[in-house]
C-alpha cells in the first residue's frame, strides 16, 4: 500500500488540519466500535496538534471518557518535567478534557515506582500493551485506531534512532533507549513492529530541515537508516507536512 502525502501551507495550517482529522478520525472510531484509540506523539508538531484540538469547537463531538491515549515515546524524565511527552500533551489537550485518568497510560517516569532503570519502565509498558491487547494484530498490543509520529531531523521516529538496536527490534513492542543524539539521551520508545500495527500511521512534520528523512523516507529508504521510513500503518500511512518538508519531493 502506498503512502498518501498532503502539503499544507505553513506549519500552523498543518496543525490546525491534523487536528481536524484527528478529531473526525476518533468520532468515527466511537461511532463504529464505541471507543477510540490513539497513540501520541511528542515533538513541536505533535503538541501544535494537540493545542488545536483543544481549540476547536468540534471537540465536544468527542466522548473524551471512551478515548484510549498511548505514547509512541517518552523521554524518561521525572514526572512532570517540561520535557516529558506526557507533560507537553497534559498542559496542550488532556488537562483541559474529561478523558478517564484509567484511560490515558503515559509511559513511566524516572522517578516513579519502578526507579530509574529504563529497560524496567520498557518492561512495563510493554505489559500494559500487552495486558490491553485484542489480538486484532499478532503483536500484543491494543487496537490503535491512530498513530501519530513526528520526524526528526537524522530521520529518526518516536526514539528510534537510525543504526541502533531500538530500531532493528523485532521481538518486543516496547525498549528503552540510551545515548540517543538527541537530548535527553534517555528514552522509551515504541519499536517498529510495534507501530505498525496502528491502523492509521501519520507522520506529521515542518521545516526544511526534515525535508531530507521526509524525502529520503518516501523514496523507500532502509528503515535501519532512516527509521521513519519503517513507520506504515495497516490501513493508512498518511504523511502530513508544510510546504519545507515537502520540498525535496517530486
Ligand atoms: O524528541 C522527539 O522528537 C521528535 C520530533 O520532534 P519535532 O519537535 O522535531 O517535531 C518527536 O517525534 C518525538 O516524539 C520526540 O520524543
Amino acid at each position: 500500500m502506498s503512502a498518501e502525502v498532503v502539503v499544507h501551507d505553513g506549519d500552523d495550517l498543518l496543525a490546525a488540519a491534523a487536528a481536524a482529522r484527528l478529531l473526525t478520525r476518533i468520532v468515527d472510531a466511537q461511532a463504529a466500535r464505541g471507543a477510540a484509540s490513539v497513540v501520541l506523539t511528542g515533538g513541536r508538531t505533535g503538541t501544535a496538534v494537540l493545542e488545536h484540538v483543544y481549540r476547536s469547537p468540534a471537540r465536544d463531538a468527542v466522548r473524551w471518557d471512551a478515548l484510549e491515549v498511548y505514547w509512541g515515546d517518552e523521554r524518561f524524565l521525572p514526572s512532570g518535567d517540561p520535557e516529558r511527552n506526557e507533560t507537553q500533551a497534559r498542559k496542550a489537550l488532556l488537562d483541559h478534557v474529561p478523558v478517564d485518568p484509567g484511560r490515558v497510560h503515559p509511559m513511566p517516569a524516572s522517578d516513579g515506582v519502578l526507579g530509574d532503570d529504563v529497560d524496567r519502565a520498557a518492561a512495563h509498558y510493554a505489559e500494559l500493551l500487552a495486558q490491553r491487547s485484542e489480538s486484532v494484530t499478532d503483536f500484543p498490543v491494543p487496537t490503535f485506531d491512530v498513530v501519530m509520529l513526528g520526524v526528526g531531523e537524522e530521520g529518526h521516529t518516536a526514539s528510534l534512532f537510525p543504526e541502533t538496536p531500538a530500531v532493528r527490534e523485532s521481538e518486543r513492542s516496547v525498549v528503552g533507549v540510551r545515548d540517543c543524539p538527541k537530548p535527553p539521551p534517555t528514552r522509551v520508545s515504541l519499536t517498529l513492529p510495534a507501530l505498525r500495527t496502528g491502523s492509521e500511521v501519520w507522520l506529521l512534520t515542518t521545516g526544511e530541515k526534515k525535508a531530507e528523512p521526509v524525502a529520503a523516507a518516501l523514496s523507500g529508504a532502509d528503515p535501519v537508516e532512516v527509521p521513519v521510513a519503517g513507520a506504515t500503518g495497516r490501513t493508512r500511512t498518511l504523511w502530513l507536512l508544510d510546504s519545507a518538508a515537502a520540498a525535496r519531493l517530486h
